[in-house]
């Protein structure tokens, strides 16, 4: 058995090899020309995808080309190497084609995740490396024919540990074998994930779209992956794991960037009744309300000659469409219905007209003008201002589903001079996302990862729903971190909303926070989600949780702020939203470098005032949450949010109070 140096040395020998080819097979794209191309239009598009090879084949300096590596029991598989590195992306040597690196994603790498003494599939020794920069400094090595359980990685709780400076990081190296199932969960298959605040559920559902994106390449390249976030700040957090994996081509978005940023309020029952499922059925028939029974015929004048369909022939037509068809395209087909007929008739009359005609006529004045009476063209917000605004209107579409003061809730008081005018909520824009669809179909992606699903409406979940309608999805969520009037009670249901048949998978085991602080948290989990374990965290954490009593919360928060700045790693002073502006002021006064998180702010600063509201999804080295009691009483699911709040600390936790701790929290 060698000493620790010297395999240390080869390692960092096969380190060198790999870069050295890589570097060939990057000079190789490099010379590669577009000019053999046909035309134009095939060398740019040749052009762009070599642009993308010679940026797929970049070596970072801060990360290895490998962070693992497995050895063979035996010579039994001629197709396998017998020992294999993996890393995140595949390096060969040019002359021989030889394998240096294996993809993560490769099938043959899944060993990596996988493999345990109980199961060791084919292999003996997991390998895994620490490293500094982009330089080897340490090696573990896991034993998998022993059949000795092994005990907790080193490196994975280093990894878990090392500081927090910006954006977050991929954890491909140190995927859990329960985590690594998910992401390798086929193309078709949606997956939905429930999760205790940091199991790693977002980190998982970006592995996933990593994963996907290499497996199925060419088809999700066209039909396109979409990442759905809470707010700007969580999708700037997160936004740079999928390119340090290589994929820079996937799209991240909010609700409100799907659906339209809102642009009014309303109060928390309405929103909570407009998001209801049940809005659906009084929107598919508030729509079809506008096609009206034909009262008259059709006449149709060309040249001297008139044609005449009688009003039982146009309300036969109508009939037959209704209902059977997106609202749009039924309307087009009417149009062409009524012109077929009246070809008909020119044919019985003996003349010869061709299909030219036909479209002629459909879009003659007197069709249009039947159209307009009988099936006018409306818009999603035209039918949905008039359900809002009109008791009768709303009366005839809601009969049957919902009661009166249901009906008398969603009026508005004042309503808007037109639908123009409206301020629509954030409700109102996945009404119309639904009234947009029931018109013209909404156009399917490949995959859809939604995060903190919990959240969402199951109006909401429909739009998106729409959205992966032919494709599938992974959801994500902890329905104890459930903050908004419509929060998920049920995955079950969530599933059902989104149109998706997928199973429900646990993730239990916390990375992020240490067991003393999670365990203070859960307190709050009787009363936020009583059916839900209780989490275990994977780092005990002595030491971590620290709630000081201060006559005064500002003044104290600068003073833990102190503290911390004088320890490695982020910090985030959590505070109540109304007393955000007042934190970074007193910070600023002080004379303590501290930026406060909005909507906009890329949160990159190393002290940051977070309010609360924005935490979700976020964590910091260092957390201080500024008077829990302010944070629990400021809105509806208040103590949600505050498990959310105390659940975002990577190391220490302060919890700073003036005013009596929510008795929730008491042990
Ligand atoms: N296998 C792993 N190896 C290393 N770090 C991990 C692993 N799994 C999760 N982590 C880390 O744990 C932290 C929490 O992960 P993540 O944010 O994905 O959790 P989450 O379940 O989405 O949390 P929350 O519900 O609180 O938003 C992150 O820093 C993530 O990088």
């Amino acid at each position: 058995m060698p000493a620790e140096p010297s395999i240390l040395a080869a390692e960092r020998a096969h380190l060198a090899e790999s870069r050295a080819a890589l570097r060939r097979m990057r000079e190789h794209a490099e010379s590669l020309s577009a000019d053999v191309a046909a035309d134009w239009v095939s060398k740019q598009f040749l052009e762009s995808l070599l642009d993308q090879r010679v940026a797929a084949l970049a070596d970072h300096p801060d990360t290895p080309l490998f962070f693992g590596r497995m050895d063979r029991d035996g010579d039994d598989g001629p197709d396998l190497p017998a020992v294999m590195y993996v890393g995140r992306r595949h390096v060969h040597d040019g002359d021989e084609g030889r394998p240096l690196v294996l993809d993560w994603r490769a099938p043959v790498s899944r060993a990596f995740y996988q493999a345990g003494p109980a199961e060791p599939m084919g292999w003996r020794l997991r390998r895994r490396f620490g490293f500094q920069g982009g330089d080897l400094t340490a090696f573990e090595d896991e034993p998998l024919d022993g059949g000795a359980e092994l005990g907790p990685s080193r490196i994975l709780t280093e990894e878990i540990e090392r500081p927090r400076t910006g954006p977050m990081r991929d954890i491909v190296a140190t995927i859990q074998p329960e985590q690594d199932v998910i992401v390798r969960a086929d193309l078709p298959r949606t997956v939905c994930v429930q999760g205790a605040p940091g199991t790693g559920k977002t980190a998982v559902g970006l592995h996933r779209a990593a994963y996907l994106l290499f497996t199925h390449r060419e088809r999700l390249s066209r039909s396109g992956v979409l990442i759905v976030g809470p707010n700007r700040a969580f999708l700037a957090y997160i936004s740079a794991v999928l390119p340090a994996l290589g994929e820079v081509r996937v799209e991240q978005a909010t609700i409100d960037d799907l659906l339209g940023e809102p642009l009014g309020e309303e109060p928390a029952a309405v929103s909570a009744a407009k998001g209801e499922a049940r809005m659906a059925d009084v929107l598919r028939r508030a729509l079809w309300l506008h096609v009206r029974k034909p009262e008259e015929g059709l006449v149709v004048t060309r040249g001297v000659a008139r044609y005449r369909l009688a009003d039982h022939e146009v309300r036969e037509i109508a009939a037959g469409l209704r209902g059977t068809t997106r609202y749009g395209s039924g309307r087009a087909a009417f149009a062409q219905r009524l012109a077929h007929q009246i070809l008909v008739r020119m044919e019985q009359r003996g003349e010869a007209p061709d299909d030219r005609v036909q479209d002629q006529v459909a879009r003659s004045r007197s069709v249009k003008q039947l159209l307009d009476q009988v099936w006018p063209k409306v818009t999603p917000e035209q039918v949905l201002f008039r359900l809002l605004s009109d008791a009768d209107f709303l009366r005839s579409a809601a009969k049957g589903v919902l009661g009166e003061d249901e009906q008398a809730a969603l009026l508005w008081e004042k309503p808007a001079r037109s639908h123009r005018s409206v301020k629509w909520t954030a409700a109102d824009r996945a009404l119309l996302d639904e009234l947009a669809d029931l018109i013209e179909r909404t156009a399917s992606l490949g995959h859809l990862v939604v995060d903190e699903a919990q959240d969402l409406s199951a109006m909401q979940l429909r739009a998106l729903g729409r959205r992966c309608g032919t494709g599938s999805a992974t959801v994500l969520g902890d329905l104890a971190q459930g903050t908004t009037a419509w929060s998920a009670r049920s995955w079950k249901e969530v599933l059902s909303h989104l149109g998706q048949d997928g199973e429900v998978t646990e993730l239990t085991l916390g990375f992020r926070v240490p067991g003393t602080v999670l365990d203070y948290a859960a307190r709050l989990l009787p009363h936020v989600a009583p059916e839900l374990e209780r989490p275990r965290s994977l780092r005990a954490g002595a030491g971590a949780l620290d709630v000081r009593r201060v006559p005064d919360v500002v003044a104290g928060a600068v003073e833990a702020a102190r503290e911390a700045l004088a320890r490695a790693g982020s910090i985030g002073l959590i505070v109540p939203d109304a007393l955000a502006a007042a934190h970074a002021a007193a910070l600023a006064e002080a004379g303590l470098d501290a930026a406060l998180l909005g909507p906009e702010s890329d949160g990159t600063a190393r002290l940051l005032v977070v309010p609360a509201t924005l935490a979700k999804g976020l964590e910091y080295d260092h957390v201080i949450v500024a008077e829990p009691a302010a944070i629990a009483a400021a809105e509806a699911r208040g103590l949600a949010r505050l498990y959310v709040v105390l659940t975002r600390a990577v190391t220490s936790l302060t919890v700073l109070h003036r005013d009596d701790l929510p008795a929730e929290l008491a042990p």
